[in-house]
């Protein structure tokens, strides 16, 4: 679809926040009205910038040493109905409670999510992307029939004082028949179907990961607090002419259980590297596009379920000078009704719970308070010694 001409010209900072959020033409209007350079909102100040010396480069991390790469895991044995005593099954599960551990975040291939749901959902989302305003408007905040689908810019404009150069539609799952009224058409069978074909991945990753954490069975109830629901985002970086001086997005870790992100073959996600001793380091890691290749990374939920253990990584989006990129995340979370907090497996070996018990969307809803504040969030659920 041929971009939309927008004839304004920019004198002050009211015409940016109205047209990009009242009118929500968004960032991209910004990105297609060939502005020499950006907004002084989305200027962000200079410690939270991704500075090219604080990029760990993949020649440095292979010299450094093996340990220093993010893992790319091949589910195929996972998932073809071995039995889970094979060995190959028990190096598969290692690998990925390893990563957890370690990273937080690894890649998945053979995940058994049909490479064509993937393309579809990429597709579509172009697609809502590249509708006209007047169409995308009827899913902003103030237009939307409801709060489970919302179209919004940055993270959360009202509390942060620098915008993030990224468009979002953010989708939460509560039936088909919701879904089937109330999301944007020309994304919805796109959306419905990934996250569907994605079930089965789900399932075998919790699996894995509670074995770890000596929860052998999972019944109705423990499905539903590590996994009870479910929302995708479809994440637009329109091109941005001064991406050195913003993010895509800043600093931050995800509240999910885990999440599923899709990201295109554009780049620009990065995981913070570890120290030695393996605290968080000062370096940042790119997560290269694979083709076909799906990104893990833990949530903050599941290293409050598995006390500490599972470690919810800081990551990060750049903006990019020369292409629009998109990505999908599928964020699977505990319902907003259920309290989390150390899993009694975890904590019947004697150890000391380090996260209190929260309710979940009080959780939520912390985050949803602040800008992007690398893993502050989790601060939230911690105990505080006295
Ligand atoms: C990292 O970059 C991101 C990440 C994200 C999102 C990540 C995730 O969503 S992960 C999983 C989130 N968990 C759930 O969705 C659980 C289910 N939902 C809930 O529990 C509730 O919807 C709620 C989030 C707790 C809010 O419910 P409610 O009490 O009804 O209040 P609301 O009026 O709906 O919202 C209050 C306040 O929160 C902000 N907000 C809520 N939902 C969203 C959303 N989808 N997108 C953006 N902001 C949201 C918002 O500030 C609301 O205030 P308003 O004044 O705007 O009403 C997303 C984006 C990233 O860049
Ligand atoms: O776009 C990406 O690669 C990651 C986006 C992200 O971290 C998020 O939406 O939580
Ligand atoms: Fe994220």
């Amino acid at each position: 679809m041929a971009p939309t001409i927008i004839s304004i010209t920019l004198e002050d900072s009211t015409d940016v926040t109205d047209l990009v959020l009242k009118q929500g033409h968004g960032v991209k209007a910004l990105s297609e009205m060939g502005l020499k350079s950006i907004p002084q909102q989305y200027i962000q100040p200079l410690e939270e910038r991704l500075l090219i010396s604080k990029i760990i480069m993949p020649q440095q991390h292979q010299q450094q040493q093996q340990s220093m790469i993010i893992p790319i895991i091949d589910m195929s044995q996972l998932l073809d109905g071995h039995d889970d005593d094979d060995d190959q099954v028990l190096m598969v599960a290692n690998s990925i409670c390893d990563a957890a551990e370690k990273w937080g975040f690894f890649q998945v291939v053979n995940h058994g999510v049909p490479l064509q749901v993937l393309e579809n959902v990429k597709k579509a989302t172009h697609g809502f992307f590249g509708m006209p305003p007047e169409e995308k408007r009827k899913y902003s905040k103030e237009n939307s029939p409801s709060n489970n689908v919302r179209l919004t810019t940055s993270f959360i404009p009202q509390v942060e004082k620098a915008l993030e150069w990224k468009d979002y539609l953010s989708l939460f799952y509560v039936s088909d028949d919701e879904a089937e009224a109330l999301w944007p058409p020309i994304c919805k069978d796109q959306v419905l179907e990934y996250m569907k074909s994605s079930k089965t991945l789900s399932n075998r990753l919790v699996q894995v990961l509670m074995k770890r954490l000596n929860v052998h069975e999972i019944d109705e109830t423990k499905q539903s607090l590590l996994m009870g629901s479910l929302r995708a985002n479809l994440n637009y970086y329109p091109i941005c002419p001064n991406p050195e001086l913003t993010v895509g997005v800043g600093r931050h870790s995800d509240v999910s259980t885990f999440t599923i992100l899709l990201q295109d073959d554009v780049g620009g996600l990065y995981v913070r590297g570890m120290d030695a001793g393996g605290g968080g380091g000062d370096g940042w890691i790119h997560i290269p596009p694979i083709d076909g290749a799906l990104v893990i990374n833990i949530g903050d939920a599941l290293q409050i379920m598995s006390n500490g253990r599972y470690k919810s990584a800081e990551h990060r989006v750049a903006a990019n000078g020369t292409k629009n990129r998109i990505s999908v995340p599928l964020f699977i979370n505990p319902r907003p009704q259920d309290i989390i907090g150390p899993l009694p497996e975890v904590l019947a070996r004697g150890e000391k719970p380090i996260y209190k018990q929260v309710l979940y969307s009080d959780y939520v809803k912390h985050f949803y308070r602040k800008a992007h504040d690398g893993k502050k969030t989790i601060e939230f659920a911690k105990i505080t010694q006295n």
